[in-house]
């Protein structure tokens, strides 16, 4: 007798096939394509740096609006999936105040295939958690470091913490990250003689160091552009000590770089305010209370923690993203008659 036989598909039902094609991109009406996200896990912090944060709070969300890891989970694979993100970078606050922060980055290294991922820290707790994170799946790290000089640190962050940063930022070259990159914002009157200190610091021990200009997005409004180190500053100071050489610039990358004359050693300068890179941007923000943002100075956000809780499908999530991306502004407009801050300090952004 022959062996029984699967019961025929209807005609008029499709037999399901693996999905072969490509996500269509996500797109803005500039034609801009964002490969990139990044995520905040929360907007705590334990420092209280001076261009980001008050001295006292500011306010944190409270819990129960943040995501869920499960629910994170299920933003980022539909991201990964359907809309052609391929980069992760984790921020925050400080991300690694998430609880259960290894867990979460080996679900994520789990996700389809197998984004890049990177996480922006100020490196305190890194020392106990470097290697397992690399254990679990992230490939790189940027750590913010300002000065070198413990009072000086302990000015600007408002703790004395200069110890554990170092520590944390030897223990992920220890633990196999790479590149490790230092993110140093220089303020006037604070740190900004120690730029070339820096920049001979990072060279010596084979760190990329990038000088942000600072960005009118700290929590108590005091942001003053008179008053920001620029670009042009910046690349002064460095040039009294070295021949500077450009080094073209990767991709979409915030960062411009050039190479210290005599040294193997490449500097970059993250000049958001003087010299935009808005044209060639290829980042989208979601926050760890679950909204989208089309732009680091997006005036509005798309609620996607409301689709998720209210039992919105994939569908409905998908179009509510490429909506948001779509209306994205050309560029920032710093400097503009138009500008407004956003609501969102940097701290609830994640830069
Ligand atoms: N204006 C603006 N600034 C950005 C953007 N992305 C990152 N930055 C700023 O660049 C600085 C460094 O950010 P990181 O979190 O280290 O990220 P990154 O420089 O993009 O990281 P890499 O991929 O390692 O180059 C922070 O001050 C961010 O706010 C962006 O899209 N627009
Ligand atoms: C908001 S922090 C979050 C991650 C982590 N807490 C840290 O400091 O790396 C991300 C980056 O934004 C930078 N940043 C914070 N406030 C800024 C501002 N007002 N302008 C420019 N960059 C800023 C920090 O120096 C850091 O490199
Ligand atoms: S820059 Fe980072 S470390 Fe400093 S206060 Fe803001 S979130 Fe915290
Ligand atoms: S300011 Fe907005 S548009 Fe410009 S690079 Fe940053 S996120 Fe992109």
């Amino acid at each position: 007798m022959p062996p029984p036989q699967p019961p025929l598909q209807p005609a008029s039902q499709p037999v399901s096939q693996p999905q072969e094609q490509p996500p269509a991109p996500l797109v803005d009406r500039f034609g801009r394509v964002h490969t990139d996200l990044r995520v905040s896990l929360t907007d705590r912090c334990n420092l209280r740096c001076t261009y980001c944060m008050p001295a006292e709070g500011p306010g944190w969300l409270p819990a129960p609006q943040l995501l869920t890891d499960d629910e994170l989970l299920r933003l980022l694979r539909l991201a990964v999936e359907r809309l052609g993100i391929r980069s992760l970078r984790l921020t925050g606050g400080e991300p690694l105040l998430r609880r259960g922060l290894p867990d979460l980055v080996a679900r994520m290294a789990a996700l389809p295939g197998r984004p890049e991922l990177s996480l922006t820290t100020n490196g305190i707790g890194l020392a106990r958690s470097a290697a397992a994170l690399r254990a679990a799946g992230l490939h790189r790290v940027n750590v913010s470091l300002d000065t070198l000089r413990p009072d000086v640190f302990r000015q600007l962050t408002r703790r004395n913490r200069l110890g554990d940063v170092l520590d944390g930022r030897a223990a992920a070259r220890a633990a196999g990250l790479d590149p490790v990159k230092v993110n140093a914002v220089p303020v006037r009157g604070v740190n900004e003689d120690e730029i070339p200190e820096l920049a001979a610091w990072a060279a010596r021990h084979g760190y990329r160091l990038r000088f942000i200009e600072s960005m009118p997005l700290d929590a108590q409004g005091g942001w003053d552009r008179a008053a920001m180190v620029t670009a042009d500053e910046i690349l002064a100071r460095l040039g009294e000590r070295w021949p500077l050489t450009p080094v073209p610039r990767a991709g979409a990358a915030p960062a411009e770089e050039w190479r210290l004359g005599g040294t193997d050693a490449v500097v970059g300068v993250i000049a958001s305010v003087t010299r935009p890179f808005c044209g060639g941007c290829d980042r989208v923000r979601l926050t760890a209370d679950g909204q989208l943002r089309n732009c680091l100075f997006a005036t509005e956000e798309s609620d996607l923690r409301e689709l998720l809780r209210s039992g919105a499908d994939d569908d409905r999530i998908e179009a509510a993203w490429r909506s948001c991306v779509a209306a994205k502004a050309a560029g920032h407009g710093i400097g503009s008659a138009e500008f407004r801050r956003p609501g969102r300090p940097m701290s609830a952004i994640g830069g």
